[in-house]
């Protein structure tokens, strides 16, 4: 529950008394301790159906809204609020003569507060096999309303749209006696206008999921990946927390998070120094690194480019091998891990400089061992696949599909006349899915589920397939090879053949195939093609 940004203030100047509030929640979390401390205060609490209902069963007194509009809630609840009684009561501004006049000569009574929550419309819209009518009909309408009616009026008026901000709220009300001050009433408004910018946001988006034509044939899709691009992007995702510095110290930065709780924007940290910008950039990519195990796998990333990726029988074993494969480089890295960490492996990581870990979990000994390290960033990270990617370029943003794109034994080509043995087929493979979180041109020198050489970001693929093998500390006599995209060359091949390497995997689909292919026939190297390329810019 994100509540708004520094309500905290109980001594407050500007205040305003609250002495009616109108309550209409769908999320009624806190919602009666709330009501009461009003009521303490004497504040008069008037409320819709539901609402009513739920203060009533805890022994608040409350009046209807049917009774203060002397209208019913009508049309399946699509006009409950929606009346001048209840808009004229928020919107006249109270110092003005003529607007109280003219609230008082239709029997108008001000409304000092205004607690609304909406209809879930975004997880309604997220739920797979959710119809376009079930969408339509959780369009709130009369509560956005009467939150920008409230929000307009922070003069007058308190809107309080977050659970999360209740137990400020209470404390201002106690230390003021029933009032509230200016500058808490004009940030609930912020907050408000926020709320329902990114509320309108979500509306647009999910619409975007029903065809022009007939919208009421289409449920809502599973996958994101599925739905067609949007005619207008929009995004609204509320600040999670400001960072010290961005990429590098005199750039400034925050992090704005989905508020889903999952992912590296949603992780839970539980000990060290600050987050930083390079941090999360670093997290993410070992996080995402190690989601294309189903074996237990361990990343080591500098710089977003993996130094060590292992796979084991257990997280110890994986982590040793990962750091066997550049113990140098490992040094201030951050950890990927897709397991819990347990006591031997925390035992073993707490001997290297890092900066960051995320796991799915640590044990409880993992946990002490890992407490005396102090600056140490331990992250816990419930996983959730991401289905589009966002980049920004001068003048505009590009969207595309995430790279989901998985290779299996059964997926590849062979086309050397050597084949590649059952054993290289699984370094290989292996190879692959690290090769695709390495920067292009990207070359992954492995054997028996660990890297060996990483060679990345360079501007030639030769060069890459150089760097990789100058890099590795472990022999490469026999090791399996990845390249993220064909080689336009025969030399890359050659370079790699030369550090000890028996056997390719690559998307082919260059015009020198042939050349390549009969270069890996002439230096006895089982090469196999994918038919999918993995660049990473
Ligand atoms: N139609 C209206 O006039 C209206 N007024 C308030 N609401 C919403 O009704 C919900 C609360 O309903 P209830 O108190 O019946 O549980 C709130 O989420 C509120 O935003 C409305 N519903 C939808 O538009």
């Amino acid at each position: 529950m994100i509540s708004s940004p520094s309500l905290s203030t109980p001594a407050a100047s500007g205040l305003k008394p609250v002495r009616r509030a109108l309550l209409s929640v769908t999320d009624k979390t806190g919602l009666v301790d709330f009501a009461r401390h009003l009521t303490n205060h004497g504040v008069e609490l008037v409320s819709t159906g539901g609402t009513a209902r739920a203060l009533r069963e805890e022994g608040l007194k409350v009046l209807d809204i049917s009774e203060l509009t002397g209208f019913p809630e009508m049309l399946d609840g699509r006009v409950k609020t929606l009346h001048p009684k209840v808009h004229g009561g928020i919107l006249h501004i109270r110092d003005n003569a003529e607007h109280r006049s003219a609230v008082e000569s239709h029997g108008i009574q001000p409304i000092d507060m205004v607690v609304v929550n909406l209809y879930a419309f975004e997880k309604t819209a997220a739920r797979p096999g959710a119809t376009f009518a079930e969408v339509i009909e959780n369009i709130d309408i009369g509560g956005p309303s009467m939150v920008r009616s409230a929000a307009k009026n922070f003069e007058d008026v308190a809107v309080v749209t977050s659970p999360g901000d209740y137990p400020a709220l209470i404390a201002e009300l106690e230390a003021n006696q029933g009032a509230l001050g200016r500058e808490t009433r004009w940030k609930l408004a912020k907050a408000a206008f926020s709320l329902t910018a990114a509320y309108d946001t979500a509306i647009a988006n999910a619409l975007e999921q029903f065809s022009d034509s007939r919208p009421e044939a289409a449920v809502t899709l599973a996958n994101l990946a599925e739905a067609p691009f949007p005619a207008s992007l929009r995004i609204s995702y509320p600040i999670a927390f400001p960072l010290r510095y961005g990429e590098n110290p005199h750039q400034r930065a925050a992090l704005y998070s989905n508020q889903s709780g999952t992912g590296i924007a949603g992780a839970e940290q539980l000990q060290g120094k600050e987050l930083s910008y390079n941090n999360l950039v670093d997290l993410d990519a070992c996080w995402e690194l190690v989601q294309e195990f189903d074996q237990t796998a361990v990343a080591i990333i500098k710089h977003t480019n993996p130094c060590g990726v292992a796979i084991g029988q257990s997280v110890l074993e994986a982590y040793q091998k990962a750091l066997a494969s550049d113990p140098v480089s490992a040094f201030g890295g951050v950890i990927g891990i897709n397991r819990v960490v347990d006591a031997a492996a925390a035992e073993e990581i707490a001997k290297l400089f890092v900066e960051a870990i995320a796991a799915p979990g640590y044990s409880p000994e993992a946990l002490a061992r890992f407490a005396g390290k102090k600056n140490l960033r331990l992250i816990t990270v419930r996983n959730a696949p991401i289905d589009r990617v966002i980049k920004q370029v001068s003048g505009g943003l590009l969207l595309q599909d995430a790279d989901s794109a998985r290779i299996a034994a059964a997926d590849l080509k062979m086309v050397t006349t050597r084949q590649p043995t059952e054993a290289e087929i699984d370094s290989l493979l292996f190879a692959w899915r690290v090769c695709k979180h390495v920067k292009s041109n990207a070359i992954v020198y492995a054997r028996n589920g660990q890297t060996l050489g990483v060679g990345a970001g360079q501007m030639s693929r030769v060069d890459s397939a150089r760097f990789g093998a100058m890099k590795a500390v472990l022999p490469l006599a026999g090791s399996a090879v990845a390249s993220d995209a064909f080689f336009p060359f025969p030399d890359g091949l050659e370079a790699i053949a030369a550090a000890g390497a028996a056997s390719v995997i690559q998307p082919g689909g260059s015009v020198r195939d042939p050349e390549v292919i009969a270069a890996a026939d002439r230096l006895g190297i089982a090469m196999v093609f994918t038919g999918v390329r993995h660049f990473r810019h």
